[in-house]
Formats: C-alpha cells, sequence, structure tokens
C-alpha cells in the first residue's frame, strides 16, 4: 500500500484507467476520490464548468496556479488544440511527482510542463525563464490567500492582456473573498460566478470568472 494518498491515486489510476486515455484517467481519478478516499481535485461537478470555460476560450497559453495530481492539468489539456502549452506550477515536490507520473500517464505531457516552487518566485519568470509573452487563461486552484496576491502580480508582469480569463477554484469554500471583492470593484474584470458544490461532496462551492479588460 503505497504511503501517501496522492500515491494511492496514481496508483489506482495506473491499474484501472486507460493508459493515454486522458478522459479515463480524470474518470477513474473521480471514482476513486468519490468512494474511496476525498481529495482536492476540482472534480467532476465543478470540472464540467472548467470544461465549458476551457472550450470557450479555446486558449492557447494555459497557466495553471496548483497542480496537485495533476487531475485539472489533465482535464485542461485534453480540451487544447495542438501547438497550446499549459504551463502548471506547484510548490510540494512530492506532488509535482505524483502529477508529472499522472500527465505522462494519461498522454498529454507533450502539451503540460509542470514547474516546481512557488507562485510568486514563479510568475515573474515566466517571461524571461519560459519564454511566456501571455497568458490566455488561468485556472487558479492553489491557496486561496494568495489569489488576489497572484491576480495582481500576473497584472504587474504583464502577463494578461485584455481578453485573458481568470477561473477561479473555491470562491465559497475554503472561500477567497478578498478575490472576489478585488476582481468584482477593481474595475478591470467582467466577472461571472457559477455556482456548484465542493468536489466529492455535497457543500456549497463555486467558480468566479474574471475576464481581463486591460490595464
Ligand atoms: O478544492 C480545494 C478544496 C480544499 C478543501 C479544504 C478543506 C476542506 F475541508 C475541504 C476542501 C482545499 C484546496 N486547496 C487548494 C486547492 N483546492 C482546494
Ligand atoms: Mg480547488
Amino acid at each position: 500500500m503505497a504511503q501517501r494518498k496522492e500515491e494511492r491515486i496514481l496508483e489506482y489510476v495506473k491499474q484501472h484507467a486507460a493508459e493515454g486515455d486522458p478522459q479515463s484517467v480524470v474518470d477513474h481519478i473521480d471514482k476513486y476520490c468519490s468512494q474511496k478516499e476525498w481529495a482536492m481535485h476540482v472534480g467532476d461537478e465543478k470540472g464540467l464548468i472548467l470544461d465549458q470555460v476551457v472550450k470557450e476560450t479555446n486558449p492557447t497559453i494555459v497557466l495553471e496556479l496548483g497542480t496537485y495530481c495533476g487531475y485539472s492539468a489533465t482535464r485542461i489539456a485534453r480540451l487544447l488544440k495542438p501547438g497550446s502549452r499549459l504551463l502548471t506550477v506547484e510548490m510540494n515536490p512530492e506532488n509535482a511527482a505524483v502529477a508529472k507520473q499522472m500527465i505522462q500517464f494519461a498522454g498529454v505531457q507533450d502539451k503540460v510542463e509542470i514547474l516546481e516552487g512557488s507562485t510568486e518566485v514563479i510568475i515573474p519568470s515566466l517571461k524571461t525563464k519560459y519564454g511566456v509573452d501571455r497568458v490566455d487563461f488561468v485556472f487558479i486552484d492553489h491557496f486561496s490567500e494568495r489569489y488576489t496576491a497572484d491576480t495582481k502580480l500576473l497584472e504587474e508582469c504583464q502577463l494578461i492582456k485584455k481578453g485573458s480569463v481568470l477561473l477561479a477554484d473555491n470562491v465559497v469554500f475554503p472561500g477567497a473573498p478578498d478575490f472576489l471583492e478585488y476582481v468584482r470593484t477593481c474595475g478591470r474584470y467582467d466577472c461571472t460566478y457559477y455556482p456548484s458544490h465542493l468536489e466529492y461532496s455535497d457543500k456549497l462551492d463555486a467558480l468566479e470568472k474574471a475576464v481581463f479588460k486591460g490595464p
């Protein structure tokens, strides 16, 4: 028995999902985490909203804050057109190691790059170190205490442009009240609220979409 829950999830996927099939990987993570061990993936219900927003945005460059086991990176990457890139930031090296294997097993490794470290260090290095000019879509799913600071950092680093889409998880639970206040009142975002439920739970949660209107 693998020691960590994240390793057990990966083991279950490797033993039961279809290799090279990202939908199968997503479905099996949802099956394991709804039946055996809860884990903080965006999940199937909020995942359908994520899918819809990714499809309507059709992004070329995606930034994800908070990789965890690679569930949402796999979920997003399966929808991206050829030649697009997803850069995902994870500060926990053990989670990054699991995510790397999950993404590889799903067969989306050519689109996904895992950046290990903290967002406050990595975001300012995206242009110089990772050759990013602008990001079209940002999935914010790390620590709600960092949502606002990292959004301001994306603005300051000129990484988001008019039309860039931010989508934030957990704006109700655990909650990101200062982020909601910021994007809804600073005047630079068109916001949409998507009520849903916490992954694998009946607790209320929601996603907030914030489309950048420009500086
Ligand atoms: O989706 C999430 C849920 C939770 C979470 C915490 C405590 C609970 F009791 C339930 C759920 C934490 C998260 N941290 C980072 C990114 N996403 C998260
Ligand atoms: Mg989350």
